[in-house]
């Protein structure tokens, strides 16, 4: 039994992505997770470069027979493939980043406290006025998408608080938070053609 909870945040995944870049060639488009003793799906991998996943920073290990814990980079049948020989399970205590859920209300008014609770209950995450549009045409059109959504504020969900989310509170937040905005935001520029090399190369 493993009791560690161990959890995959996506603030390490930079560190992760460059020193795998910086050690292999291979920019693939394709990744194949083992399961159970089906690492030797990798077998027929030519050009391997295999790293121990106990060698690259910030990746879990595994703990379970049958799953080596290497990554496999290499070409089969012509394409550039990543092979994870090992995958991660929850009941190891492995947990990835949680996906977050993004809801759209049609506005101008807030969400009621009623409201607010019904998407709770639908499994929202948080709740915005905006970026749904633009994504579903965007995805529409053939192109990538990055939504990144700045949380200003708590959405009641408590008859007996009096706390009420107004534009003002909204302005003041995305303020203070904008100068660490545009850090992200340059950062995923800068970075940008990280992601076009990985995909346009086979
Ligand atoms: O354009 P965004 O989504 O930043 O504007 C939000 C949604 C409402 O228009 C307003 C609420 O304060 O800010
Ligand atoms: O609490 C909110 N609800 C909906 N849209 C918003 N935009 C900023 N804050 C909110």
């Amino acid at each position: 039994v493993h009791t560690k909870s161990f959890h995959i945040h996506i603030k390490y995944y930079n560190q992760t992505t460059e020193w795998l870049l910086s050690r292999t060639r291979h920019r693939p488009k394709i990744a194949v997770v083992c399961g159970s003793g089906l690492g030797l799906l990798a077998d027929g991998v030519t050009n391997k470069e295999i790293f121990p996943y106990a060698d690259i920073p910030n990746f879990p290990v595994s703990t379970v027979p049958g799953h080596e814990g290497c990554l496999v980079f290499g070409i089969l049948k012509g394409k550039s493939c990543v092979f994870m020989q090992g995958r991660f399970h929850l009941y190891e205590g492995y947990s990835l980043c949680k996906v977050r859920v993004y809801c759209m209300v049609s506005g101008p008014n807030f969400e009621t406290i009623a409201e607010a609770r019904m998407l709770q209950v639908l499994g929202c995450d948080s709740v915005g006025m905006s970026t749904v549009p633009e994504v579903t045409v965007a995805k529409h059109c053939g192109l990538r998408v990055f939504g990144l959504s700045l949380i200003t504020n708590k959405v009641s969900l408590d008859y007996s608080r009096e706390e009420k989310v107004n534009h003002e509170e909204v302005l003041e937040i995305s303020k203070m938070r904008a100068e660490h905005v545009q850090m992200m935001l340059n950062t995923l520029i800068a970075r940008s053609d990280q992601l076009d090399e990985g995909l346009n190369v086979n």
